[in-house]
């Protein structure tokens, strides 16, 4: 079913996952008065690196949509990173139509309307599955989306949504597409923090790296993002709203890369 939709939604999911009370969920609210600043992040730079030839897939999870990488070229290091990780997949999270929720991350309690994931592993381990529940096992750079100017980059994902109506429907990307598109121009800036899946097991394994700077895409962009399709209790609709809110902080500091 439809884990945000069913039930209470992400309130219930502690029922079956326990460790949605955890020590070390996400998301969480980044409130910048907490923040700390580690010199350490800056003295050794977060490392981005994706290629042109790296994204060969999108799918429709059913609860977003996904580009599937081979990671050929794109791999992650340095910043919180003790090892090298290499990219999976993104996809996104968003809200509603006329509402200002959507992303999953919020600071000083403020969201964005949608909020963008790049998936790493760590590749001291055998591959994404072994990795996975690994208490270093992935890092994601979250990246917010605001209302803007148009992003013809991403514009580019979007004009296959069509082409994945319903959970399950795949297609190959036949063009180049470099996820380094999305990265905002300022990719300095970031947060960082030890969390989890946002999503059933909620896995307690992944380093956090928000991006500060949010990425611009136009008001018609995210709303097309409304138009990818998901099931609910009430038969097939459209999908938003396919974010978690924030959970407590409980005994962790969010670091910042930036004084
Ligand atoms: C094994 C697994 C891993 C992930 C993410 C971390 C890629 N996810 C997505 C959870 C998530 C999405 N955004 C943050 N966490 C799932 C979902 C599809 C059940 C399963
Ligand atoms: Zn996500």
């Amino acid at each position: 079913g439809n884990i945000y939709l069913s039930g209470a939604g992400p309130s219930a999911w502690h029922e079956e996952y326990p460790v949605a009370k955890g020590k070390r969920q996400s998301p969480v609210d980044i409130n910048t008065n907490k923040t700390k600043f580690d010199p350490k992040l800056a003295a050794d730079p977060l490392t981005i690196r994706f290629s042109d030839s790296c994204c060969q897939s999108i799918v429709n999870t059913g609860i977003s949509f996904q580009v599937t990488s081979n990671g050929a070229g794109c791999e992650l290091s340095g910043g919180p990173l003790d090892s090298t990780y290499q990219f999976a997949q993104f996809h996104a999270h968003w809200g509603a139509y006329l509402k200002t929720t959507g992303s999953e991350h919020t600071v000083d309690g403020v969201s964005y309307p949608a909020e963008l994931h790049l998936v790493h592993w760590n590749t001291k381990y055998d591959d994404f599955k072994d990795a996975v529940d690994k208490p270093d096992g992935l890092a994601v750079i979250a990246v917010f989306f605001k209302r803007g100017k148009e992003h013809p980059g991403f514009g580019k994902i979007q004009d296959l949504f069509s082409k994945i109506p319903a959970k399950g429907a795949k297609v190959n990307i036949d063009f180049e597409f470099n996820p380094g598109l999305l990265m905002p121009p300022d990719s300095e800036n970031y947060w960082t923090y030890l969390g989890s899946l946002t999503t059933p097991p909620l896995y307690e394994s992944v380093t956090w790296i928000v991006m500060k700077e949010p990425l611009e895409v136009s008001v018609e962009q995210i709303a097309i993002l409304r138009t990818l399709l998901w099931e609910t209790p009430n038969g097939v609709s459209q999908m938003y709203n396919n974010f978690r809110p924030p959970v407590p902080l409980r005994d962790r500091v969010i670091r910042a890369s930036f004084g």
